[in-house]
């Protein structure tokens, strides 16, 4: 028998290059007259968690939709700056609108699975609407690798043609996540994920993050600080004072801004005195 030397110390998945940090420039954006953001700048590196905090209305969803182009959907938004995905542009007037939306997924607060489409079908759902065309081979193969990094192939592998409308409520989130997925993003975007979901639910998907973070890139707005630190290595804290567009105060590594933080507005919010 002859046997095949393994390097143990290679990782199993790589690491991820440059080309899926995202970069925000000086974004700002309104709505109708009102301005929103202003000239919000952060670095969000490959391969790491980075998660944007402050109070209600501060704008953090707002930011998080301009990184994959879901302001503009908004009637009456407007922006201005820039988001590079690794050396372009998301915004670049050459570049098509469906290239940002494939490559940057989202997730939202609330899991909005197709209720009545199958768990199979939900999971390759974005394929249909991108035009990726697969064998049944590669689509069972697709759905069984996604529903697996989404930590939920071990309960769903035997009810595949169940609807996702059937499953949990954090089963569904996770499935949302599956079908994220599925379009092999570089980055995921990810607003309140766990927002509607009980504890061991959200325990669950903080989990399939820290599993994700290997192989995409994750921007989360969470208001729970201890999910914040659990998930995160980089944390953005953005405010928006007396009727003043949201910005950020501080962003830096996620231990700093919890432990010893710059600004004392920071301090006063992570430590649960505003909010
Ligand atoms: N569709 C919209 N039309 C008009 N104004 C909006 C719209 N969505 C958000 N806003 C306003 O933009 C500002 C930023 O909202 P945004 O939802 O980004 O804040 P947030 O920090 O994510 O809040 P929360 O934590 O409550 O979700 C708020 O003043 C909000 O009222």
């Amino acid at each position: 028998m002859t046997t095949i030397p393994v390097d143990l110390t290679r990782p199993m998945v790589p690491p991820l290059d440059g080309q899926a940090t995202i970069d925000a420039r000086a974004v700002s954006a309104w709505f109708g007259e009102r301005k929103v953001l202003d000239r919000v700048s952060l670095v969000m590196p490959a391969g790491t968690v980075t998660a944007l905090i402050g109070p209600s209305g501060c704008g953090k969803s707002t930011f998080l939709r301009t990184l994959n182009r879901m302001h503009e959907l908004i009637p009456g938004a407007s922006l201005a700056g820039e988001v590079f995905l690794g050396d372009k542009d998301i915004y670049d007037p050459a570049r098509k609108l469906t290239d940002a939306r494939k490559q940057i997924g989202m997730v939202f607060q609330k899991p909005n699975p197709f209720p009545a489409m199958s768990i199979y079908d939900n999971v390759l759902a974005g394929l249909k609407l991108t035009g990726v065309k697969a064998s049944r081979a590669e689509r069972d193969d697709l759905v069984e690798q996604c529903l697996a990094k989404a930590g939920l192939w071990l309960e769903v592998r035997d009810r595949l043609r169940s609807p996702g409308g059937a499953l949990s409520g954090g089963q569904q989130q996770r499935l949302c996540i599956a079908r994220s997925l599925a379009v092999r993003p570089k980055v995921l975007l990810m607003d309140e994920p766990c927002s509607a979901l009980d504890p061991t639910s959200t325990r669950r998907i903080e989990q399939t993050i820290g599993e994700l973070a290997h192989e995409v890139t994750i921007v989360i707005v969470t208001h729970n600080m201890q999910q914040a630190a659990r998930v995160s290595q980089q944390c953005a804290f953005f405010l928006a004072e007396q009727g003043t567009p949201g910005a950020i105060v501080e962003a830096g590594p996620t231990e700093k801004i919890f432990s010893a933080p710059v600004d004392p507005r920071t301090s006063d919010y992570v430590h649960g005195r505003f909010g």
